[in-house]
């Protein structure tokens, strides 16, 4: 059986992602990443990449678990293997802190962070504001790092990678048997997918080596996240907003509100203003769809609508598109097989 052509549309943290689990998982296939942008351009680079899940209301959460789950095993196995430091794994200890006690004191995903435990006084004497903390340990990935990584060990395993912007995913009938569609917010064009929108985020990428423990308010404003090369700080949260420009205003209002939770930032160097549009949806959209044209077909698998939690189930949600393009693949040969009977 001659091996089916896959194309991957985008090269953002779930295009190489899952680009990666399909050309190491599948065989009988040949991967091609074909995208507008790579790294250091897409949004992936901008994020701050810690492993805290945000909720999507369209997803049943042991399903949001699981995918959660398989992306820190895989990260934490890569975090303890000499890859570590080339992939921008870190594990990294800190506190989410709440001014009111939260609804939720046990998030779903606190048996799969390490040590997950509730705040002592004493440690909550460090933040007057707040009433209430949760401490653990998760991992964070220096995003450019990990982008590169992935793309590196896609090219290691023979895949392709092409620059070009998609009009139409039907574009690609002629050369491809199977289309992944993991262009983000993107899709909202591509696809013409209405219920995809962009949650603008502006951080700042700061040299303040001294910080070694993450700080996250509860409302998920504000953060401070120590990376191996640098210290991420948030944040805004600005729906249907499509402005990439920097906001000065909002530089100063995330710096002033992150050296009110830890005022050593005030020392920071070398401020760098990132912004990134979160491609946001009530749920990932997981699924495949059989395009049509003239009589003829064109299997295409979605993944993409990860809005504020990419990084944290990225592995997860490569592994159900990988078993979705498996079925494709089933469905391709039985009916090649039954063509020639
Ligand atoms: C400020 C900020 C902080 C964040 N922090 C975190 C965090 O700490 N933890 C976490 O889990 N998540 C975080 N996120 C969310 C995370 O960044 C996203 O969920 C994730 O990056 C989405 O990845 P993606 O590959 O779908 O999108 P993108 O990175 O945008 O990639 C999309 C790709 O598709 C390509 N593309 C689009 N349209 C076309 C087309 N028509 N033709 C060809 N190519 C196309 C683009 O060029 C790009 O390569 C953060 C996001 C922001 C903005
Ligand atoms: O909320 C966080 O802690 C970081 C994040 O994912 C985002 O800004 O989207």
């Amino acid at each position: 059986m001659a091996k089916q052509k896959i194309a991957v549309v985008g090269a953002g943290l779930i295009g190489l992602s899952t680009a990666v689990y399909i050309s190491e998982s599948i065989s009988k296939c040949s991967v091609t990443v074909i995208s507008d942008k790579f790294t250091p351009n897409t949004t992936s680079d901008v994020a701050a990449g810690m492993l805290i899940p945000h909720t999507y209301q369209g997803i049943p959460i042991h399903q949001q678990k699981q995918w959660f789950r398989e992306t820190f095993d895989y990260l934490f196995e890569i975090n303890n293997s000499s890859e570590a430091s080339d992939a921008g794994i870190n594990l990294v200890s800190g506190w989410q802190i709440f001014k009111t006690i939260p609804d939720e004191v046990l998030p779903f995903w606190s048996d799969v962070v390490l040590g997950f435990r509730s705040m002592t006084e004493e440690e909550l004497k460090k933040f007057p504001q707040h009433r209430f903390g949760q401490a653990f340990t998760t991992l964070k990935c220096d995003c450019p790092s990990y982008l590169l990584w992935l793309e590196k060990r896609l090219k290691g395993n023979g895949s392709q990678v092409y620059a070009r912007r998609i009009e139409d995913l039907w574009e690609l009938h002629s050369k491809y048997d199977i289309v992944v569609n993991c262009s983000g917010i993107g899709s909202r064009e591509l696809m013409g997918d209405l219920e995809i929108y962009p949650v603008r985020g502006q951080v700042l990428k700061v040299d303040a080596p001294w910080v070694n423990h993450f700080i996250r308010d509860g409302d998920g404003l504000t953060y401070i996240y120590p990376g191996i090369h640098n210290v991420t700080l948030g944040g805004t949260r600005q729906k249907d907003n499509w402005s990439l420009s920097p906001d000065p205003r909002s530089s100063k209002d995330i710096f002033d509100r992150c050296c009110a939770l830890e005022p050593s930032l005030q020392r920071a160097q070398d401020i760098k203003v990132r912004v990134g549009l979160r491609p946001s949806r009530l749920a990932v959209r997981l699924q495949k769809e059989i395009l049509v044209h003239d009589g003829k077909k064109l299997p295409v698998v979605h993944n993409y609508g990860h809005g504020s939690g990419g990084f944290s189930v990225h592995r997860g949600t490569a592994k159900e598109t990988a078993r979705l393009v498996g079925e494709c693949i089933a469905a391709l040969e039985g009916s090649s097989l039954k063509a020639k009977l």
